[in-house]
């Protein structure tokens, strides 16, 4: 794996052709054993066929979790047959699963099981452990994966919930139009001591996004219909959170300002608040993820977004498959129908 010198090394790395033709060698025949992502013989294994990925991939991704000190970092290079992978859907509903990108899928949660556990929403994309991020028609002004025209505001992923991620995993199958993720991290060190103490106390509310609504799924049955109420139990419960947490020195992030409320008499934490959305805003980069690129997002230590773009609906659209993942699935068993599913609801 070579590590460009423009580019610091715990950010990116960039597989050989040898170390992508294996990555992607073993992905494929995995692709014919298992017989879909949610085969809990195949979750069941992860871990065991993890250990065969490139090698370097590994280290680089363990130095990254164990650090727990970048916010994000990209492997590149790999192979995207984008003849096997076919046109980029009009919408994540209908689609055949496993569908032609079943080894990318399956790539996608051999890295998830590196850095822990990989789970899903009942509320979100029906229920699905592997999302599918690409422009849809219908919600091109939406603030969703599945938006263009409107820039996607940056957020911690599932802010309100939890249960949320410790990581959340973009694969690029293809971004011909070069549509820009964005992430920050945070600088610490720009804000001032009182801000900073304000920060950690809980006086912050956070409502879910949009993409947890029943509207942005198919239609819901009954008992899913109870997950959805749990979830609208979280917007209307107004309980108010920290957005700074952990180390006081080196703190972890939870915020999404689009779906945030401050109560206007607080005038200290808005303050406070106000500061370090800019902070964050400064320090905000546009990351392009080209075809073959993972990013790996640590959702503790940055925010993410996309950029607004114009969307062809032709079959040729950025597309990216994302798979949430947590290093301790059991905090969430009260909200998971049986120990082995992996859907938060
Ligand atoms: O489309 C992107 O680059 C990121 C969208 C996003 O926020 C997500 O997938 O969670
Ligand atoms: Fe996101």
């Amino acid at each position: 794996m070579r590590s460009s010198s423009a580019e610091a090394s715990d950010e990116v790395a960039i597989l050989t052709p040898a170390e992508a033709k294996a990555a992607a060698e073993l992905a494929t025949s995995l692709a014919q054993r298992y017989s879909s992502v949610d085969d809990e013989d195949l979750l069941c294994d992860l871990p065991f066929h993890a250990s065969k990925l490139p090698l370097r991939a590994q280290r680089f991704l363990r130095r990254f979790a164990l650090a727990d000190r970048r916010g994000f970092c990209i492997v590149k290079g790999h192979v995207m047959d984008a003849a096997r992978i076919g046109p980029t859907p009009a919408d994540w509903r209908g689609m055949a699963r496993p569908g032609p990108e079943f080894p990318e899928e399956i790539l996608l949660l051999l890295y998830a099981a590196l850095l822990g556990e990989p789970f899903g929403w009942v509320t979100q994309q029906d229920g699905h452990l592997v999302h599918n991020t690409f422009p849809i028609k219908e919600h091109e002004y939406e603030q969703l994966g599945s938006g263009s025209r409107e820039l996607l505001t940056w957020h911690t992923e599932d802010a309100f919930h939890p249960y949320r991620g410790d990581y959340l995993i973009l694969a690029s199958l293809r971004n011909p139009d070069r549509v820009a993720t964005t992430v920050a991290e945070l600088d610490v060190s720009a804000l001032s001591p009182e801000d900073l103490g304000l920060l950690f106390q809980e006086r912050f509310r956070i409502v879910p996004d949009e993409s947890h609504r029943p509207g942005n799924n198919s239609s819901v049955s009954a008992s899913d219909r109870r997950r959805f109420a749990n979830i609208e139990r979280l917007t209307t419960d107004h309980r108010p959170v920290a957005v700074l947490f952990g180390s006081p020195t080196d703190p972890y992030l939870r915020l999404d300002p689009y779906f945030m409320e401050i109560p206007e008499e607080d005038l200290d934490a808005n303050r406070a608040f106000r500061a370090l959305v800019e902070v964050i805003d400064r320090n905000l980069r546009n990351i392009v993820l080209e075809q073959g690129d993972f990013l790996f997002v640590n959702n503790h230590r940055a925010v993410h977004g996309r950029a607004p773009f114009t969307a062809r609906y032709d079959g040729t659209d950025r597309w990216l498959k994302r798979v949430n993942v947590t290093t301790d699935l059991r905090k969430s068993r009260d909200m998971r129908a049986t120990a082995a599913s992996r859907l938060i609801g």
